[in-house]
């Protein structure tokens, strides 16, 4: 048993300690006679670490680049830090190039921050070391020198806590500042550069500054929740779609009569998702190689656009005979007898190659006629979801009203647009007209019923829009009226609206 009596006295340790330096100081002194100086400094250095105490702390080294590519942990640190700012900070680096929308704030050379996570403090310090080097490709004799700056982050955080930093914070800092990127990011609207048409093709990009979203838009609330949800699981599932073997690729039609809010829609998934947009006009095509490179050269998470394909271009499978006018490029194409862009090398590259050579693809059709589309478009597995972008409900007006008006509250004129709007035929885009018209909300909303009543007195008659499956001028001999109806076609997702239904039942024979 270990008593008191066994502890050593000061008096023993301080003689210990003292005969310990001694021996140190007549060791050294022997190795300085008989050890050679490089040797000795080697052997002292392994002596002091090996005899050094253990530190509780792991740091991390986190520079600004591996080699050429930049590190992309150094990036997101930095983005995330800037969050994390706090009044002990002393000196801060601000900037704002015209791109960005907000300020951007970074750490100044020595600043420490400190994060919590999950429980735990971690450390970050801001290093900077400047250093001046000469310039290897100065051959004037000149000496001038160049100074540069390796930045890098320390991160110190207990030795226990390794597999957390490594495994969940770092991922975590990751993915906070992709989100925080895909905030900042300024959207581009690729269109094409009609120049290049016979000589080559090329994408020209502007911002996009398209400002309708899913809250601007009028669509039946099911069904935009239906679309937002496709484009969540969507977006959520590169596993998945490795895992099948498919392509990370989702194709929309979307139809409907002009003004319904199509190229709204588009724009408010490109909103929502923050991805480009690729609008491709296949009128200004020529040859399927010319396609192929424009589609090459599009970017990962990013929707592609084909507007109005049924009347876009003149594709050789497709036979409509109502006498539409050919663009010059396609009388140029068919005087040449080069019709080289087909239907079919559309579809097949855009299933194939293109869509194998990229991640997270959309590709949007549009069309005001789904009924003219070649049946090879509309065939099962083609085009994922087919929308149906129709006329203004009264939900949508609800919607459209509240943005235009700024009305919280229903109005006492609802009721009667209510029992009007579901019997006549208007756009969202004539709602939209109407209630822009004046700023005085009484005024617009009364001015909207008469004109509302005076579509009535006017009578409506089914047009050849929306998934009916009649004849047009069958359905308006018999003065069929279509009710609005924003519904997904019921062979596709399996979300089909009420509201369509009774359409086709309305409709069809
Ligand atoms: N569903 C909607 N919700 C909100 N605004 C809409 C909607 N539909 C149309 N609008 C308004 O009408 C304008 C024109 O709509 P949009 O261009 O989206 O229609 P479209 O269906 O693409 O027409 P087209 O078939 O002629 O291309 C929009 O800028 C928007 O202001
Ligand atoms: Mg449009």
């Amino acid at each position: 048993m270990f008593s008191p009596r066994d502890m050593p006295s000061p008096s023993s340790i301080f003689s210990a300690y003292a005969s310990m330096t001694a021996s140190i100081m007549l060791l050294r002194s022997m190795a300085n006679e008989l050890i050679p100086h490089p040797i000795r400094g080697y052997l002292f250095n392994t002596f002091r670490y090996l005899i050094r105490p253990r530190s509780p702390t792991l740091t991390l080294i986190i520079e600004e680049s591996t080699g050429i590519a930049r590190n992309q942990v150094y990036d997101a640190a930095e983005a995330y830090l800037s969050t994390r700012v706090s009044p002990e900070n002393e000196r801060l680096k601000i900037s704002k190039s015209p791109k960005e929308k907000k300020l951007t704030i970074r750490l100044e050379k020595g600043e420490k921050v400190v994060d919590c996570f999950n429980g735990a403090c971690f450390k970050w310090r801001f290093i900077c070391a400047e250093s001046e080097k000469n310039n290897p490709n100065d051959h004037s004799n000149t000496n001038i020198s160049v100074r540069s700056e390796k930045r890098s982050f320390e991160l110190s955080f207990p030795k226990k806590l390794k597999e957390m930093v490594l495994d969940c914070y770092l991922p975590f800092i990751l993915e906070k500042a992709k989100e925080m990127k895909d905030e900042e990011r300024v959207l581009k609207m690729h269109t094409l550069n009609t120049s290049y048409c016979f000589s080559g093709v090329k994408w020209d990009s502007i911002n996009l500054e398209h400002p309708s979203t899913f809250e601007t838009l009028a669509m039946e609330p099911e069904l935009k929740n239906a679309v937002i949800e496709d484009l969540d699981r969507f977006v959520k599932r590169r596993e998945f779609y490795k895992r099948v073997g498919r392509a990370w690729k989702r194709g929309y039609l979307l139809y409907g009569p002009p003004g319904t809010g199509k190229s709204s829609l588009i724009a408010a998934m490109a909103n929502y998702l923050k991805f480009d947009i690729f609008d491709l006009q296949l009128g200004n095509i020529v040859r399927d190689s010319d396609l192929r490179k424009l589609l090459l050269a599009t970017a990962n998470r990013s929707i592609l656009v084909i507007e109005d394909i049924d009347c876009s271009v003149d594709l050789p499978e497709r036979r409509h005979g109502d006498g539409r006018k050919q663009t010059d490029v396609q009388a140029h194409r068919a005087s040449d007898g080069w019709m080289q862009l087909t239907l079919s090398g559309l579809l097949n590259f855009i299933d194939g190659l293109w869509s194998s050579c990229g991640d997270e693809r959309i590709i949007i059709f549009t069309t005001n006629h789904k009924e003219r589309l070649d049946p090879a478009l509309l065939r099962p597995g083609r085009m994922d979801m087919h929308i149906h972008m129709s006329y203004c409900s009264y939900q949508g007006f609800k919607l459209l009203a509240s943005n235009y008006l700024e009305t919280s509250s229903e109005h006492p004129l609802f009721g009667e647009i209510e029992g009007l709007i579901e019997d006549i035929q208007i756009t969202p885009a004539q709602v939209a007209e109407e209630l822009m018209k004046n700023e005085d909300a009484e005024a617009t909303l009364e001015a909207f019923v008469k004109l509302l009543k005076r579509k009535k007195m006017e009578g409506d008659v089914c047009e050849n829009y929306g998934p009916q499956k009649a004849e047009p001028s069958k359905r308006r001999k018999v003065g069929c009226k279509q009710k609005r109806g924003v519904g997904i076609s019921k062979s596709n997702i399996g979300v089909t609206q009420r509201r369509t239904r009774r359409m086709r039942r309305e409709c069809s024979f």
